[in-house]
């Protein structure tokens, strides 16, 4: 699985993207450690706060479908911006619990451009995990 892959897979997620307010479609791909392919979109609510966004839903329905938080390989991220999408701060938050500190984050738009982070590069200073699991 390339990134050109994995970019073309976050693009078909965006596309079952149910965003009627914001208008605004995401799409993520997440690999597993298998080579497997979890989808997510975003799903807004009329509450608004309820929203998920494409990032946390393919990591919530990885870790449902039985997957271990660390083991993923890399993430895809897909939207219309002017430059390469960038995942809001709780998704970088959920990025950090659930991936490892050097999976790269692959963020693109619909003209082909791409940037690429680390998870732990994408929130520096973060509280995190071991904050409270290694005492
Ligand atoms: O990286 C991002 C940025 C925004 N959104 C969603 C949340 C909301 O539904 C809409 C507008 O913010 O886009 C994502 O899914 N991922
Ligand atoms: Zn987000």
């Amino acid at each position: 699985m390339d990134e050109q892959q994995l970019i073309r897979h976050a693009l078909a997620a965006r596309e079952r993207a149910y965003a009627p307010y914001s208008a605004f479609r995401v799409g993520s791909a997440l690999l597993d450690g298998q080579g497997g392919i979890h989808y997510g979109c975003n799903v807004e609510n009329a509450a608004y706060s309820p929203t998920n966004c494409a990032e946390r839903t393919a990591l919530f329905r990885a870790i449902a479908d039985g997957h271990q938080p660390g083991t993923f390989a890399a993430i895809a991220i897909a939207g219309d911006t002017e430059g390469p999408i960038s995942p809001c701060g709780v998704c970088r938050q959920v990025l950090l619990e659930l991936c490892a500190p050097d999976m790269p984050v692959i963020m693109a738009n619909l003209k082909g451009d791409i940037a690429r982070m680390t998870v732990s590069g994408l929130l520096p200073g973060a509280f995190g995990p071991n904050d409270l699991l290694e005492k």
